[in-house]
């Protein structure tokens, strides 16, 4: 417990729940952190970056203006990445990059989020993944010292999803050696990236590559956009925010066009393809698609990005119910916390629960994807199409279940999880958003749904697949599976469900072409299904990886934390066969009694967990500065936190508005 838990006065409530807690939260943290290494690190830079003092504002970022929100944003962005050059990298490296942690203590930094995030997020790994080590040794050094602050532009008014849609143009000029980048349309202009309306002085920008005539496609080019000492946009180069959004307001997402600007041929990243200076196309890498690179990196990390926004919202949320009292179901008792509704357990739990399993999963896909990365600087890209086909699905589930969730917990509030204050509405615009960037939901989980179709094609012509979809060869049978309820049971039922549907869509396919229908077609008559196929594939992969290694993680761990992580992983599986009960009853030979059993075992689960409720979110270990919510601080003082920050707004700073006299008074006497 930090010295700031220790020396508030803590609601009654919540002192009384802590004392029920049966387990080790300790052991908790750092299970969930990823080890007592991890955790001990991630603390160390919570300090650091909280130490700094530049966290705190007198009027709540929400209050601030646009201009202000924004100029603010930047004030402690400055202070931020200072601490992050000197401090925390020196600690963790470039793994920084792939771990939450950064994201997590810049939460203490911003209420919305930094105008810098996408320089880290994205233009360094890309300079990382898309340069050669001479092109590296030039930018890298100078963006990580913070020399220059770059954005990732890719996406454009007219295309997002489609990427070999864009109309960018860099077509080489052999007589000066320069890209000459434009922009041919309104639907062209780059649109959305973070941090290049006001802040960037460069920019990664995707643009169709021409060459002797020929387009190669899409290609990464690092493009200086802004003078380094005025900051004014160079000619050729218009620049701007997009207008205001849902959320990431103090992002600065920014559009850019070009008018016939020139850059040098060196600022084209060529790790994976080059053109030499007569104007010759050479491809270096093996791979087609290893240019949407960073696009894999950031889907693996959204991940964990999904789990740690979730157990926010459910500590939040958690501790809001441990301290809210309400209604009178039996007459003359007192009124019950609402975390004693089952009803509230139901909405709460499954959240808890949920944020394990993804940040277990993320843990796991990010080991994977380390694992791809070395075989591919080996020059091996074999598991690179499963690595895509994992990251866009969990990538896809993750951020959508996260997102849901979340509301799922400001509901879980009732009125005051509609207050900014509580932190839920920021938390949601912010999560919300990850469904759609990085690849939309729908069209990721229609990649997944292609290399799953792949996949049961070989496995029908005898032929071996890959380690994720092995269960195919398993479950490659017309039988229903037989049902039972271990863990493991559930488990192998949700991969007979998922095979099952992948092989209908493989035969829905194959008999749309019988009437003379080619295969574009026939896969989009196909595609509310391999949706749904591509859904439940994902489901059993996060509920089989959740489960071996929340098996493997507490085996050293004391009986209660083994007792109490393995109910969380048990209500997460019973949850999803009750969630997917159609699919079940389609493909096992599940029964009504035992969906009734199911039923029964989720209500006696809820009912289990219940005592460690509070000690379960106070596992996540999320400080108060960085949680920065009203409602879920530690020591619960829910109502007068809810006052305190009231009182902090501009509207309440005198008992009578200028409106009044300006308008209202004009208009009760009849004068307007
Ligand atoms: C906290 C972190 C901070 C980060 C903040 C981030 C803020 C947001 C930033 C952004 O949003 S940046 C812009 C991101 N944009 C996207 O994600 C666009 C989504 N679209 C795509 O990824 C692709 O266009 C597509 C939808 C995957 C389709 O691409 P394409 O039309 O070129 O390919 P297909 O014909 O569909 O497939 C061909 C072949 O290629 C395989 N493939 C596709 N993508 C990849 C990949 N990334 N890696 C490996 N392989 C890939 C695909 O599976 C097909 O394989 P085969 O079936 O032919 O074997
Ligand atoms: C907050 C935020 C930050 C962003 N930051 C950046 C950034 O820094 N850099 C950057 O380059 N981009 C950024 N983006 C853009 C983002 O990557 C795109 O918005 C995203 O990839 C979705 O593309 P789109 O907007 O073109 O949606 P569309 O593709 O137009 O999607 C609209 C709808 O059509 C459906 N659809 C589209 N194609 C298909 C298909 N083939 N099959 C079935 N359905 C389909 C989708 O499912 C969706 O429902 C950001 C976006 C947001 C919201």
């Amino acid at each position: 417990m930090s010295t700031d838990k220790m020396s508030v006065k803590v609601n009654v409530d919540l002192q009384k729940e802590r004392q029920k807690c049966n387990f080790n939260i300790q052991e908790v943290t750092f299970i969930f952190d990823g080890g007592k290494e991890q955790t001990l690190q991630r603390k160390k830079i919570e300090d650091i970056a909280l130490n700094s003092g530049a966290s705190i504002d007198s009027i709540p970022e929400e209050c601030l203006g646009l201009k202000e929100r924004y100029d603010n944003a930047v004030r402690k962005s400055c202070i931020y990445s200072r601490i992050v050059k000197n401090e925390i990298l020196e600690i963790t490296g470039l793994e920084a990059l792939g771990n939450p942690v950064l994201r997590r203590t810049a939460d203490a930094f911003f209420k919305e989020i930094s105008p810098f995030m996408l320089h880290l997020g994205m233009f360094v790994p890309t300079i990382i993944g898309q340069c050669t080590e001479e092109q590296q040794a030039k930018w890298l050094p100078r963006a990580l010292e913070m020399q220059i602050i770059g954005a990732y532009a890719q996406t454009e008014l007219g295309h997002g999803t489609f990427i070999r849609g864009l109309e960018t143009t860099a077509t080489y000029d052999p007589e000066t050696e320069e890209f000459v980048l434009h922009s041919p349309t309104l639907t062209s202009y780059k649109w959305w990236a973070g941090g290049l309306g006001n802040t960037a002085n460069h920019c990664i920008v995707v643009a169709q590559l021409y060459t002797k005539g020929q387009c190669h496609g899409t290609h990464p080019f690092i493009v200086p956009i802004r003078d380094m000492e005025t900051h004014e946009p160079f000619p050729g180069v218009k620049v701007g925010d997009v207008g205001v959004r849902m959320g990431f307001n103090t992002a600065d997402n920014g559009f850019l066009s070009f008018n016939h600007y020139r850059i040098p041929r060196e600022n084209m990243m060529m790790k994976n393809a080059k053109v030499l200076k007569d104007g010759t196309y050479v491809k270096v890498a093996r791979h087609e698609k290893l240019t949407y690179g960073t696009m894999v990196f950031v889907r693996v990390t959204l991940v964990k990005e999904a789990a740690i926004n979730l157990a926010k919202a459910a500590t939040i949320a958690v501790r809001y119910s441990a301290v809210r009292r309400q209604s009178q179901p039996k007459p003359d008792a007192p009124e019950p916390q609402i975390i004693d509704y089952p009803t509230q357990q139901h909405k709460l739990f499954i959240c808890i629960a949920t944020a394990h399993a993804l940040q277990i999963t993320g843990d796991w896909l990010w080991r994977t994807f380390k694992d791809v990365l070395a075989d591919m600087r080996g020059g091996n890209t074999d598991s690179l199409p499963e690595l895509h086909a994992l990251s866009s699905c969990l990538k896809a589930i993750s951020t959508s279940d996260s997102a849901a969730y979340i509301e799922q917990c400001r509901f879980a509030c009732g009125g005051h999880g509609y207050m900014l204050s509580s932190n839920l509405p920021l938390i949601y615009s912010f999560v919300t958003a990850t469904r759609t960037y990085e690849g939309d939901y729908t069209v990721l989980l229609l990649q997944t749904a292609r290399f799953l179709v792949k996949a049961w094609e070989q496995v029908e012509a005898g032929k071996s697949v890959t380690p994720t979809v092995s269960y195919l060869t398993l479950a490659a049978t017309k039988e229903k599976v037989l049902w039972n309820d271990f863990a493991e049971g559930i488990i192998r039922s949700f991969q007979a469900v998922a095979a099952r549907k992948i092989s209908a869509c493989a035969e829905t396919i194959k008999r749309h072409m019988k009437t003379g229908i080619c295969y574009e077609d026939a896969w989009q008559l196909t595609t509310v299904r391999l949706v749904s196929a591509a859904e439940s594939h994902c489901r059993s992969v996060i509920c089989q990886t959740y489960w071996n290694e929340i098996t493997r993680l507490t085996a050293s761990c004391s009986t209660n934390v083994k007792i109490v992580m393995e109910q969380l992983a048990t209500l997460y599986l019973i949850y999803w066969a009750l969630e997917r009960s159609g699919d079940l009853l389609r493909y096992s030979t599940i029964s009504e009694k035992d969906l009734n059993r199911l039923q029964e075992r989720y209500e006696e689960l809820l009912a289990l967990i219940r005592p460690n409720a509070v000690g379960l979110v106070d596992a996540f270990d999320f400080r108060d500065e960085i949680l920065r919510s009203t409602l879920g601080a530690y020591d619960g003082r829910v109502y007068e936190r809810l006052m305190e920050e009231a009182l902090k707004s501009p509207l309440n700073d005198g008992p009578v508005q200028a409106s009044f006299h300006k308008y209202i008074k004009p208009l009760t006497k009849g004068k307007l």
